[in-house]
């Protein structure tokens, strides 16, 4: 891999190996773009089959936090950090305290919080060498665990992209296949369950299924078959990549509407599915709910005004299929069109010289 061309490719403006033999830390972070302000995304811990696997996904991700946080309206940039390593046996303190030293010497041009593979007791190990850290225990003064807000607010985006594609928001009645069921999934299943959502889902975890199917009425079907369930609504919320070439021919939903991060393998597969009716919500715009939560706390959580910007994620959604329909462009066009828009315009303002200048994360 070519280092230097990828990062010129897409304008990052770092990139960090972090390592320390003691603790076995090996971590990579990412910051793709800070002009909006101090990059902030999750830390992923992962089995990567490659130090390259690695450095990509932070490399990926750490792009996707930048749109994610401009088209979510908030003052932030784009990073995110991953750990190699595998969650259920190498975490130890010495290496979360280990992380979060390397993330003090950024001093504050990177900020932490939970990702696929780390919990809210990860956070409060790195918050105890930095302050650059979000999702930390509530005792702290924090918000927590992000994964029940993102939930809501994929809940939100998929009514949403109900009302797009069936001109009815409802979501009663309707088949909702759900690819993985971990933190943001369940929560996701239990807000579908209650607006009285038909469930399919699928994880290569049998504890995490039986639990939805135990406590949803959902129904299990094996991981290879949950492209092809005849379904309204698909909504993929393990890992990226999953809309490609393999699985576009076997979808049936009318709409892809899920947690998941980077869901497009390549930005042709988005080409597709539009062609193909496929009402997609873009993965960044939908699943903003964790960061802008997360965010909330940089000027003093305040849960009930960071819930009241996550319901506003139905709103972006709209928007962005009016954007789609106007300008003749897939839905991930429109997002980053939405985002970057947005990025352009404050970079602009933003240059302004003002003395003692105020730092507003978000609004
Ligand atoms: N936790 C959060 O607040 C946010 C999470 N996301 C994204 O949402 C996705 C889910 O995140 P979490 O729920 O936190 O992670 P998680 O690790 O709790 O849940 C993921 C689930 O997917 C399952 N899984 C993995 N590969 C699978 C496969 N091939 N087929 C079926 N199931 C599979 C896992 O066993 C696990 O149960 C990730 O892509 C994450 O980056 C995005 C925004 C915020
Ligand atoms: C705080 C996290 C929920 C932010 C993040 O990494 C993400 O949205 O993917």
């Amino acid at each position: 891999m070519k280092i230097f061309d990828y990062l010129q490719r897409y304008d990052y403006e770092q990139l960090v190996f972090c390592h320390d033999a003691a603790s076995g830390l090996r971590a990579v972070i990412a910051i793709h773009d800070t002009t909006l302000g101090p990059a902030l995304g999750g830390t992923r811990m992962w089995t990567y089959q490659s130090e390259e696997e690695a450095v990509i996904d932070a490399l990926r991700l750490a792009r996707g936090m930048t749109y994610k946080n401009a088209a979510a309206g908030l003052n932030i940039g784009g990073g995110k950090a991953v750990l190699i390593g595998d969650p259920r046996k190498d975490k130890s303190e010495a290496l979360f305290r280990a992380f979060g030293r390397y993330i003090q010497g950024l001093n504050g041009r990177y900020i932490t919080a939970e990702d696929v593979g780390t919990t809210v007791a990860d956070m409060d190990l790195i918050h105890m060498e930095t302050d650059y850290v979000t999702g930390v225990s509530p005792a702290f003064g924090s918000s927590g665990n992000p994964s029940p807000v993102t939930a809501y607010g994929v809940y939100r985006g998929m009514k949403a992209a109900a009302k797009v594609a069936f001109g009815d928001d409802s979501l009663s009645g309707k088949t909702i296949a759900v690819q993985g069921v971990g933190n943001v999934a369940y929560n996701l299943c239990r807000h579908l369950h209650e607006e009285g959502a038909n469930l399919v889902v699928t994880d290569i975890q049998e504890e995490n299924m039986n639990r939805a199917v135990r406590d949803f009425g959902a129904k299990a079907v094996g991981v290879r078959d949950i492209f092809g369930v005849d379904c309204d609504i698909f909504a993929p919320c393990a890992l990226g990549a999953v809309i490609n070439d393999e699985t576009i021919p076997l979808l049936k939903a009318k709409v892809i509407a899920g947690a998941a991060n980077n869901q497009l393998k390549e930005e042709r597969h988005g080409d597709l599915v539009h062609e193909m009716g496929i009402v997609y919500a873009p993965d960044y715009v939908i699943n903003a709910g964790g960061v802008i939560n997360v965010a909330d706390e940089l000027q003093g959580y305040n849960r009930e005004r960071a819930l009241k910007k996550v319901e506003t994620i139905y709103d972006s959604i709209l928007k962005v299929f009016e954007i789609s329909e106007r300008d003749r462009i897939p839905s991930y066009q429109a997002a980053d069109r939405m985002a970057e828009e947005r990025i352009m315009q404050m970079a602009k303002s933003r240059s302004t010289f003002l003395r003692n200048e105020k730092t507003v994360f978000a609004k």
